[in-house]
């Protein structure tokens, strides 16, 4: 296999390659950029018209997303894949793969669109570096597809084990198509966000204009520990994506994809915040009425008034100013083109 192919081993060893540019046999090209950054060229003849964006490790600890590319990589090094789209291969955030961490200094994937420049120290750096190898990776060319998985693992378990967010953009609306292949790859779930936000995906998707979506893949374990996340239809749909074949074989549809979108983001504001939910608690967990979800300082309450009402992401542990859970809804994909 090309020395390339072991992109995720050089990474983790905190190595630079010796050679920065590999041809594989049917003239597929590797370009090392950056740490834990290589660019996929696929033969002019071959090539189809997608940018495709596949990262993971923006999260350090979560490693099943972090194998997944590392088998398509070493796939495509061995000459077993044969790419028809442009491929940016990203590990986020290299340092905390090696501790096994979240994070080292801060949360990266609250430091893009910008909001890295407000920040400084290790993870702002490297966010800013992100945007930068995206935004060249999709260039100014129109005309060619635009697609970003940034693929995450989850704290705490999940009554829907696999989701996707969709990033939101002022005057864009999310796209069905999108939805099925989404489906067609076993994704169970879409959460349709309605505002902006400072995540990786959600700057792919309002400031380079990719369709791009956070996708969450089962629970957060160390590397080797992943073998109750199925990805195998994730996998194959990747190896579809990357080869220029259809992900979705048959009848296009949404049917079995439950959508839902964000009702409110309990937001912490203080070292009083408290949130009033078994720590053990899954994703998706239904909330009645009247449950009183959170306190802060000042007396403030987050009361659940929504039908329907669901929890995901809850963590009393995020920074003052920082998302600490998001309250989500049924939706009936109205708002779907
Ligand atoms: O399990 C958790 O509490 C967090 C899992 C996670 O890392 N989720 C992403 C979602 C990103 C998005 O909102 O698109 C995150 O919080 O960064
Ligand atoms: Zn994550």
């Amino acid at each position: 296999m090309l020395a390339l192919g072991k992109l995720l081993e050089l990474t983790l060893a905190g190595h630079e390659p010796s050679a920065k540019i590999q041809l594989t046999p049917d003239g597929t090209r590797l370009r090392w950029l950056d740490e834990g950054a290589l660019e996929v060229t696929p033969p002019a003849a071959r090539d189809n018209g997608l940018d495709l964006l596949l990262s993971a490790g923006v999260h350090g600890n979560e490693t099943a997303p972090i194998e997944l590319l590392d088998r398509l990589l070493r796939g495509i090094a061995r000459n077993e894949l044969h790419p028809a789209a442009r491929i940016l291969f990203l590990f986020g955030n290299p340092e905390a793969m090696r501790r096994g961490e979240r994070y080292v200094e801060q949360d990266l994937n609250r430091l893009f669109s910008g909001r890295h420049e407000q920040s400084s120290g290790f993870e702002a750096i490297r966010a800013c570096d992100l945007e930068h190898l995206a935004a060249t990776f999709f260039g100014k060319e129109s005309g060619r597809t635009r697609l970003h998985y940034d693929l995450h693992t989850a704290i705490r378990g999940s009554k829907i084990e696999q989701f996707a967010l969709y990033p939101w953009q002022e005057g864009r609306a999310h796209s069905r198509r999108e939805l099925e292949r989404l489906r067609a790859s076993g994704i169970e779930a879409v959460l349709l966000q309605n505002k902006s936000s400072i995540t990786f995906s959600a700057f792919t998707y309002a400031q380079l204009g990719a369709e791009a979506f956070t996708l969450e893949l089962g629970k957060a374990r160390a590397f080797g520990q992943n073998e109750l996340v199925n990805l195998d239809l994730l996998e194959n749909a990747l190896h579809a994506l990357i080869e220029g074949r259809d992900v979705i074989s048959g009848e296009p549809t949404l049917d079995g994809l439950q959508l839902f979108s964000v009702s409110r983001e309990v937001i912490k504001h203080s070292d009083s915040f408290q949130l009033h939910l078994p720590a053990d608690i899954e994703n998706f967990t239904e909330l009645e009425p009247g449950y009183l979800l959170a306190e802060d300082i000042a007396d403030s309450r987050w009361v659940v008034e929504e039908r329907g009402a669901r929890i995901i992401f809850p963590n009393p542990k995020v920074k003052n100013g920082l998302r600490a859970a998001i309250l989500i809804v049924p939706d009936d994909g109205a708002g779907l083109v």
